[in-house]
């Protein structure tokens, strides 16, 4: 390597990590290098154990963090120019300086103490360096001006994620998570959204499990059952509080669950539907089915999954019964106009972050107007129109959902949208078509992470 001549301060950059640009004092009186950085966690398994870590490049500005996550390749004991000794993470990265770069030890510590944002120990002068005690920035400037711009987002390397599965189901959906993310060399974990417990406390919300504050995670795949809905959007707000990405955010389910809420949120959007009336009285019956239109009529249970509680009523006269009957069991339900040239079928088109990257159209067994796969129904890959890929990303949209699952029929006057999931599974969809959506999933978890151009402050 060429010589270059180092002062007692110089600009260097760790693109490692992804950070393009941070001082870094020379200390020969340290055999390792020093980063200072604070949340230090480590993750993954032992025999990939990995360290996850925030750093604030620019000393004064605290708003400004990056966090980065590296392979830890020791734990030692660390005695500081003042004497103190602490047990300390290892990690290596690359040096960059002056057009030149290797790789250096580098050891985290949050220690208050430590004014500069990093020192240099003799590890990492190698024999090309010569320095300069009473000099200082003999290299080529660097600008914290980086963090500021798009840069720091486009040269942010890919990093080792520590992600949140909440589910209380081992099946296709979540082993696939978990496979895929783990292939990309991130964590994955599977939390029982059940399982997790909160303190609901203004000033340190966190989430507890088994016993212990979960750890910070770059992203949470929320996959809630319909039957914990309150629960676990309860859980996915407390980690929006903590400022944790999560791919479907708490509203968004909770809208799109209530099927009442949801068509009211489609229509309020203008996405085409089926019509729908609802009422809470039974003398409001007749009234409710004039609304709607003429037999035949579709009456659902607003708790319907996997198509179980979808009547068809082919008469006026039936769909009073089916109507009665819900009512005597106290369910809830709607009334909707039946879409007769769907001929039991409809297209789910999988939708993230704001793309179809999928579609298949669901064909009932013989003689069902249902065409859910649960209902013995059969999936096959489809071509959709400009106008339903449109309509699928806008009732995604409507409810801010990274991942969705949008349910169309094909009738005359356009498509119509019947429910938007917030869990869709992947088994069906994969199968179908043969593509690989958790991938998508996970590119879109990858860029989400990346760190953000941060703002300049006034003088700063
Ligand atoms: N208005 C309608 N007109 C025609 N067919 C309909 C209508 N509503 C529902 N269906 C058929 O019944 C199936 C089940 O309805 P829907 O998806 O609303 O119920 P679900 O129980 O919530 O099902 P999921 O398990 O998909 O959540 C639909 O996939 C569709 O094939
Ligand atoms: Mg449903
Ligand atoms: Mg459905």
């Amino acid at each position: 390597m060429e010589n270059l001549a180092f002062g007692w301060e110089e600009w260097v950059a760790l693109p490692g990590l992804g950070l393009p640009a941070i001082k870094a004092k020379v200390d020969t009186g340290a055999r390792t290098s020093a980063l200072h950085a604070h949340d230090i966690e480590t993750f993954g398994s032992a025999a990939h154990p990995k360290v996850r870590f925030n750093v604030h490049p620019i000393a004064g500005r605290e708003d400004i963090v990056i966090t980065c996550s590296a392979p830890l390749v020791d734990r030692r004991e660390v005695t500081s120019s003042n004497g103190e000794s602490e047990q300390r993470y290892v990690i290596e990265t690359k040096l960059e300086v002056g057009g030149q770069s290797w790789p250096i030890e580098v050891t985290l510590t949050n220690r208050a103490g430590l004014t500069s944002r990093m020192l240099l120990g003799r590890q990492a002068l190698n024999d090309h360096i010569t320095i300069s005690a009473t000099e200082r920035r003999l290299q080529p400037d660097l600008s914290y001006d980086v963090y500021h711009t798009a840069a720091v987002r486009k040269t942010a390397p890919k990093r080792a994620l520590r992600i949140a599965v909440l589910s209380r189901e081992d099946n296709y959906s979540t082993r696939r998570l978990v496979d895929v993310g783990e292939e990309r060399g991130h964590t994955v974990e599977v939390i029982d959204t059940t399982r997790c417990y909160m303190a609901i406390n203004a000033m340190a919300p966190e989430v507890h499990y088994d016993g212990k504050r979960l750890p910070r995670y770059d992203a949470v795949i929320p996959r809630i059952g319909a039957s914990i809905t309150p629960y676990g959007t309860a859980v996915i707000r407390q980690f929006e509080t903590i400022g944790t990405y999560c791919v479907n955010g708490s509203a968004g389910i909770t809208a799109s669950r209530d099927k009442l809420h949801a068509h009211q949120v489609l229509a309020s959007k203008k996405i085409g539907m089926p019509t729908t009336a609802f009422a809470a009285s039974p003398k409001d019956t007749s009234n409710l089915m004039g609304l709607v239109g003429t037999a035949p009529l579709i009456v659902k249970l607003l708790e319907s999954t996997q198509g179980k509680g979808v009547v068809l009523a082919e008469t006026k006269k039936a769909a009073e019964s089916v109507i009665d009957a819900f009512r005597g069991l106290k369910a809830n339900f709607l009334v909707q106009d039946f879409v007769k040239e769907a001929a039991g079928e409809d297209i789910r088109c999988l939708v993230i972050a704001g793309k179809v990257v999928a579609a298949m159209k669901r064909t009932g067994a013989d003689g069902d107007f249902r065409s859910n796969l649960h209902r013995g129904g059969s999936a096959k890959v489809v071509r959709i129109s400009k106008e339903e890929r449109d309509t699928a990303l806008r009732a995604a949209r409507a409810f801010g959902l990274g991942k969705a699952g949008v349910d169309l029929l094909r009738s005359e006057s356009g498509p119509k949208v019947l429910e938007v999931n917030s869990s869709p599974g992947f088994e069906g969809i994969e199968k179908a078509t043969g593509k690989d959506i958790v991938g998508k999933l996970y590119d879109e978890i990858e860029a989400r992470v990346k760190p953000q151009p941060v703002r300049k402050r006034k003088g700063g």
